[in-house]
């Protein structure tokens, strides 16, 4: 099944969906009003359906755009975790034209995508890649955000392309994640450098730039620690990290990745904040999104910090990487 009928599906499924909630919001005034305007050219039959003398579809409930519905509106976007800012700009642009009038679910729901396309196209950008090598992608996010199995896809699709791809565990602290981190690099093809336990990760990540410069690769990913909340450690370490990869480039590194669950909600927005504070964070990448209703908060981070969204994680399988596409992310999420 393809990402967006999943999302769609969850969508649908979960207390979350946009869609079914800008149904209700319609249909809540509809029944008693009488339709007063001509439905949409969209909605009439045909010429050949008029000649044939089709059944028309019944015509679709309408309700006024007033303030109480766009109020309904804004609580709904706020719900489905687009963040209050965003809501109130999306609800005031969607009234724009539209106070007074009679509209339909589906005028809303187009509405609605094509505010959600127009914030979200500049930030579905991919990963850029340079001539210089080793390009070094640093990768930061909170544990259990999706790190480990980025870089994994990230690695295969880039040796697809014809990339040299070395990769470095710099999550010395926990055993088990430079474990996950081989399986990967196994299956993706890459070599994954790694060091004991409790090592010092800047010097596995100096190790690591040696070791891709002598190879001639393409490109180093070094994941990173991403306990939060001892931030002042995770802080000084991603600091030493940049300090010593520096040492052997000063432009490095050229990309700092934020991994972000969708799946937290507003929560990503936070974790945005507390990256760039510790980190010249370059670009997103948001995994879990298949297996959440909560996709609304890319509108809210895209709207508020702009970053690119350089891919999306829609499972756990090594090829579960796209790109992000914004026009079908935004149908998806209203229900068109
Ligand atoms: N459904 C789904 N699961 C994902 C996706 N990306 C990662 N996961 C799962 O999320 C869990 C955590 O992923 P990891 O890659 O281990 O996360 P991490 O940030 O490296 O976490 P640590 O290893 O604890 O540092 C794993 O069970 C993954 O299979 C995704 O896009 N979709």
């Amino acid at each position: 099944m393809s990402f967006f009928s999943k999302l769609r599906e969850r969508l649908t499924k979960s207390s979350a969906r946009i869609g079914t909630g800008l149904d209700d919001i319609v249909a809540e005034a509809a029944p008693e009003a009488p339709v007063t305007t001509p439905p949409p050219e969209t909605e009439r039959p045909g010429l050949m359906g008029r000649l044939l003398g089709r059944e028309t579809a019944p015509a679709e409930p309408r309700r006024e755009l007033d303030d109480a519905m766009l109020e309904e509106l804004e609580d709904m976007l706020i719900a489905a975790d687009m963040g209050t800012e965003t809501a109130l700009r999306v609800t005031a642009n969607i009234a724009e034209g539209r106070m007074g009038r009679r509209i339909g679910a589906t005028e809303l729901k187009q509405a609605l995508a094509d505010e959600i396309t127009r914030i979200m196209a500049p930030v579905a950008q991919p990963l850029p890649l340079y001539p210089r090598k080793p390009q070094v992608v640093l990768v930061v996010g909170v544990n259990g955000s999706g790190k480990t199995t980025t870089i994994g896809k990230l690695a295969s699709q880039l040796r697809a392309a014809g990339k040299t791809v070395v990769i470095a565990a710099c999550d010395t602290f926990r055993a088990a994640a430079v474990e996950q981190l081989q399986v990967w690099g196994d299956r993706a093809g890459v070599p994954v450098l790694v060091a004991p336990q409790g090592s010092d990760p800047a010097s596995l990540a100096y190790d690591a730039m040696v070791r891709a410069e002598s190879d001639g690769a393409d490109l180093l990913l070094i994941d990173t620690a991403g306990r939060l909340q001892n931030r002042a450690d995770l802080m000084e370490e991603l600091a030493k990290i940049v300090r010593v990869i520096r040492k052997k480039d000063e432009t490095a590194p050229h990309n700092t990745l934020l991994v972000l669950d969708a799946t937290t909600g507003q929560n990503a927005l936070s974790q945005v904040e507390a990256f760039r504070r510790m980190a010249d964070v370059s670009g997103l990448v948001m995994t879990k999104l298949d297996g959440t209703a909560r996709g609304g908060v890319l509108v809210a981070l895209a709207d508020r910090y702009g970053l690119p969204i350089h891919a999306i994680g829609v499972g756990e399988q090594i090829d579960d990487l796209d790109a992000f596409e914004p026009d079908e992310f935004a149908r998806a999420l209203v229900g068109l």
